[in-house]
């Protein structure tokens, strides 16, 4: 950060997101062209609901990071608009920033400074006046309150992705981004950063994070949008994602496991997996007619004998891995 924004901002926590509220963040026809000519966004039209947890997932490359850069004045648009929180990011630059906190990756330096002065120094920047009290609250969220007086280098790994929160936090911002939150953390505190975020947006902040990790998405968004190739190829309600997108599939295990499907049964959408011994059916578990008792009557029909059978949900990475492959 090379600026010092000093706007103050609206503190009023909003509990639940609701649709009927003007967006948090609008973003119109959103253009980046790098110096080097190369385009890495394309005209992104993308709104972020008040109170939500909204899921970035895009391949290596996709733009991600330079969508984000943008957002949070790092990086200067070629054209387009964005509005953060009722202000104009490039034009009222400040007060943008203000409403904004984000988590990078890495913790760069400091490591030698105590959790409590790296955490104050950061309310500082952004103009807001000393408030021990919130300091104390968000370091105790964060269960940092212990580390307080710890140097950074001290800390374990996980505990200094905690001190990128309470950083990012420090200045009460309502929008908050994670860029990959949990790139390389084990699954203990996976689990745990999950809980810290859930936390956040209870109390009303709105959260935008970035991941490779398919399943943090699954597990944590309300929404999900889908980057490829500077393009928003999707945003989607994640349950009605999975509804509208997944698939089924039944698997039948066979007794007797075949060298071919048998004639009887083509032109069924079956597959036959497992070196012969598993007949797999496909099917779209939102139809009434899955077609399922009909294919039993004809796989017993055509004489084959089922020891057990199981079904199985697509993932949100079989829909994902599907979208980007289309796209
Ligand atoms: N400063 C730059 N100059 C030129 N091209 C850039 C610059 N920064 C990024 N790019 C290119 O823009 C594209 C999008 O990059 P970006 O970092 O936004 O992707 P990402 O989705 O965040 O990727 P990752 O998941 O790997 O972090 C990439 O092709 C990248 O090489």
């Amino acid at each position: 950060m090379t600026d010092t924004p000093t706007a103050s901002q609206p503190t009023a926590a909003v509990k639940s997101p609701a649709a009927h509220e003007a967006p948090i963040i609008q973003i119109d026809g959103l253009d980046k062209t790098y110096a080097s000519g190369y385009q890495a966004l394309k005209s992104i039209d993308l709104e972020i609901q008040r109170g939500e947890i909204f899921a970035l997932l895009g391949p290596n490359g996709a733009g991600k990071t330079t969508l984000i850069s943008i957002i949070c004045g790092l990086v200067n648009p070629t054209g387009g608009r964005v509005i953060a929180d009722g202000h104009d990011i490039v034009h009222d630059y400040r007060a943008a920033r203000a409403t904004i906190g984000l988590v990078p990756q890495e913790l760069t330096s400091e490591a030698f400074e105590t959790v409590w002065n790296t955490v104050s120094f950061s309310r500082g920047l952004f103009g807001k006046p000393p408030d021990p009290a919130h300091i104390e609250r968000v370091l105790r969220d964060l269960a940092l309150w212990d580390k307080r007086n710890n140097k950074l280098i001290t800390l374990s790994g996980g505990m200094k992705r905690r001190v990128l929160i309470a950083k990012a936090l420090a200045h009460e911002p309502r929008i908050l981004f994670l860029d990959e939150p949990t790139a390389g953390v084990d699954v203990e505190l996976r689990r745990d950063m999950w809980n810290v975020v859930r936390r956040l947006r209870e109390s009303g902040v709105t959260i935008i994070l970035t991941t490779h990790y398919i399943e943090e998405a699954e597990e944590m968004a309300d929404r999900i949008g889908v980057i490829s190739h500077g393009e928003i190829i999707l945003v989607r309600e994640k349950q009605a994602l999975m509804r509208q997108l997944g698939r089924k599939e039944l698997m039948l295990q066979l007794a007797t496991p075949l060298a071919a499907l048998p004639e009887a049964l083509a032109g069924r959408g079956l597959t036959l997996d497992d070196a012969g011994r598993q007949l797999v059916y496909t099917y779209d578990a939102q139809q009434d007619a899955t077609g399922i008792a009909e294919l039993l009557r004809a796989v017993d029909a055509a004489g084959l004998e089922v020891t057990d059978l199981q079904t199985r949900q697509s993932s949100l990475e079989d829909i994902f891995v599907g979208l980007v492959k289309e796209h």
